[in-house]
């Protein structure tokens, strides 16, 4: 088990607690989605998971070792944390952004070097943006970023990936783009992925197990095709929804279509 949350709880000072009692293990090589409205405590359940907020009770285990016995190091040697592309803004290269991913493997004061550029460079040609690398990160495109901060989050060698909505805000082209990468890198290379996402359907369509959350207090939580059903897509939204599956060559889609308020 890669990482596994036991009766998570977390409130930010001053307010009450969102986050109540989570337990969630993910497997080597899983993607798990995590859904819900907005504000109902995605980024923040993501940000407890892996120790960037402290769980007020309870606690997460990274390779069975509790993330609080960790030091930090060898916590973000194994994680790489993949924010939200829009709250960036930095004036970096799209091949110096890159070569940041490999800051927790140098020293304190070690600059990274020819070594670090070489590998940001095959990781770039890897994830196909080569086109980038000396492309300044404040003019790329919403798709652009994402592949970059996907190539700095890769050049870490994780065992885990934490993606903030990965593909919002990208249009058809670019979703299909980056989902595919989560898929490979997970069901071919191994490194797990946690996911937020606001799109059930691109949950369906990747992920091994779901987590969703509600206003109501519900917890649904299990594999993909158990959890994400018109019953409890509905419950969480407060929409109706058609669950639909096509097929499209030798593969079954299925499409989760909102149609209207509850
Ligand atoms: N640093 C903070 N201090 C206090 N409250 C916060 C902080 N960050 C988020 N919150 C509040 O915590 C709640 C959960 O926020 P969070 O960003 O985790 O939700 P979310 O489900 O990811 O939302 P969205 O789908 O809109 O991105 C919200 O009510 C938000 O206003």
């Amino acid at each position: 088990m890669i990482l596994e949350v036991e009766n998570g709880c977390f409130g930010y000072p001053k307010q009450k607690e969102i986050l109540k009692n989570i337990n969630l293990h993910l497997e080597k090589g899983h993607i798990l989605s995590v859904l819900g409205p907005n504000g109902i405590g995605k980024t923040t359940l993501l940000k407890c998971m892996i120790g960037l907020l402290p769980w007020t009770s309870g606690r997460s285990l990274l390779n069975g070792t509790d993330l609080r016995e960790m030091k930090s190091k060898d916590i973000w040697n194994t994680i790489s944390y993949i924010p939200q592309a829009h709250s960036f803004s930095f004036s970096y290269t799209g091949l110096e952004m890159v070569m940041l991913g490999r800051s927790s493997h140098l020293g304190l004061f070690e600059q990274p070097g020819a070594r670090e550029i070489e590998m940001a460079e095959a990781m770039m040609e890897k994830v196909g943006i080569t086109r980038l690398a000396g492309k300044d990160c404040n003019r790329m495109s919403g798709g652009e970023l994402q592949m970059v901060l996907i190539a700095r989050a890769l050049i870490n060698e994780p065992e885990l990936i934490i993606l903030d909505e990965p593909e919002t805000g990208l249009d058809f082209h670019n979703q299909i783009l980056v989902l595919n990468m989560i898929e490979r890198l997970a069901h071919e290379e191994g490194i797990s992925a946690i996911m937020n996402t606001h799109y059930p359907t691109n949950a369906m369509s990747i992920a091994d197990e779901a987590f969703m959350m509600n206003r109501k207090g519900d917890r649904f939580y299990g594999t993909t095709d158990s959890i994400l059903n018109e019953h409890n897509i509905s419950r969480s939204f407060d929409v109706n929804v058609i669950v639909d599956e096509v097929s499209y060559k030798d593969r079954l889609i299925r499409n989760i279509i909102p149609v209207s308020l509850t």
